[in-house]
């Protein structure tokens, strides 16, 4: 797991379990507006081939993911799943979308 590099991260101990996604997100909406060094995520949007490095790693991701199921291995898959929705979430940063956007979906399901 990466090490945060900012001050703008929550604590992690006070964070309700239900704000994660949202605090996850805004971190990483941070990291694309301020890109401080040092930062895995501030890296995706600045490097060249950073599209290219997010959606590899979904693919990946993903291929862990199921692999873990298919194992019943739940701690692996739980731990490939929380890769799988970071990088996820990266990429929708990335294409400008935001959680809104993903929730607006779910709900319109519903
Ligand atoms: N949730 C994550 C998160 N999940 C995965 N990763 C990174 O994604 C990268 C690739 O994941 P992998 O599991 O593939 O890691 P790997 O070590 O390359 O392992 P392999 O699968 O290649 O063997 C690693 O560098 C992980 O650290 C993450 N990096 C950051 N975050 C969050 O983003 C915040 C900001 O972090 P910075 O990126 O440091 O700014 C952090 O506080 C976290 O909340």
């Amino acid at each position: 797991m990466a090490t945060d590099g900012g001050t703008d991260a929550p604590d992690a101990d006070r964070l309700p379990d239900e704000a994660v996604l949202d605090e996850l997100f805004a971190t990483i909406e941070s990291r694309k507006a301020e890109l401080p060094e040092g930062s895995y995520t501030a890296s995706l949007f600045t490097h060249e081939k950073g599209e290219n490095a997010v959606l590899e790693k979904i693919g990946e991701e993903s291929t862990e993911t199921i692999l873990a199921a298919k194992d019943d291995d739940l701690d692996e898959l739980t731990y490939e799943s929380a890769d799988l929705v970071y990088h996820l979430l990266v990429l929708l940063a990335m294409k400008d979308l935001d959680l809104e956007d993903l929730r607006g979906e779910l709900r319109d399901r519903f």
